[in-house]
């Protein structure tokens, strides 16, 4: 993905994500028992990934939506993700966002329930505790100044549990946050 943006596999390789070593993973395996009012309550409520990227595996059964963003056609809206046999979802996260100086944007998610039970399991790939990340020089370069300050996986976690969906504009550049 970063290649397509113009950055060499060369400079990949000097960044944290280009060195397998200092890629860390984590799991989420979630199960949404069916409901008989699935109206009323959500399975997860709105949210980012905070990793770089989340690979998910569904049962088949839908449930995850993304929010697409107000264009010519529709208001934003919510918007149900195909459970498609045999295939892999892949959410971008917070720490891509960052990484990529917000040319690749972390999607804001939630899942829905339904009758029947819905199982999925998100992996979640993200830096070693102690790597900072930031944008890429490549990409905030000449062109565009960098946006966001480097941050660790555990700092972000730390500013999501106080700002939530805020977080990244915590780390902004130009914000005056101070990480407690
Ligand atoms: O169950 C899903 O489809 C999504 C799960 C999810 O968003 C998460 O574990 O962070
Ligand atoms: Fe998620």
């Amino acid at each position: 993905m970063l290649l397509s943006l113009g950055v060499s596999e060369e400079e990949l390789c000097q960044t944290p994500i280009g060195d397998s070593s200092k890629v860390k993973t984590a799991m989420h395996l979630n199960s949404y028992p069916a409901c008989t009012n699935p109206d009323w309550v959500l399975g997860l409520p709105p949210h980012t990934d905070s990793a770089y990227v989340a690979i998910l595996y569904q049962n088949g059964v839908p449930g995850l939506q993304v929010l697409r963003c107000k264009d010519d056609i529709s208001p934003t809206r919510w918007v149900t993700v195909p459970a498609v046999p045999n295939t892999f979802v892949v959410n971008i996260g917070d720490l891509l966002h960052v990484l990529s100086n917000g040319r690749f944007h972390n999607v804001l998610h939630r899942v829905t329930i339904s009758k029947i039970n819905r199982l999925s399991c998100a992996c979640f790939f993200g830096p070693q505790a102690d790597v900072k990340v930031g944008p890429l020089s490549k990409l905030a370069g000449l062109e565009q100044s960098p946006l966001y300050r480097p941050v660790t996986w555990p700092g972000l976690k730390k500013i999501r549990s106080v700002l939530h969906d805020k977080a990244l504009q915590a780390i902004k550049i130009d914000s005056n946050y101070i990480e407690g």
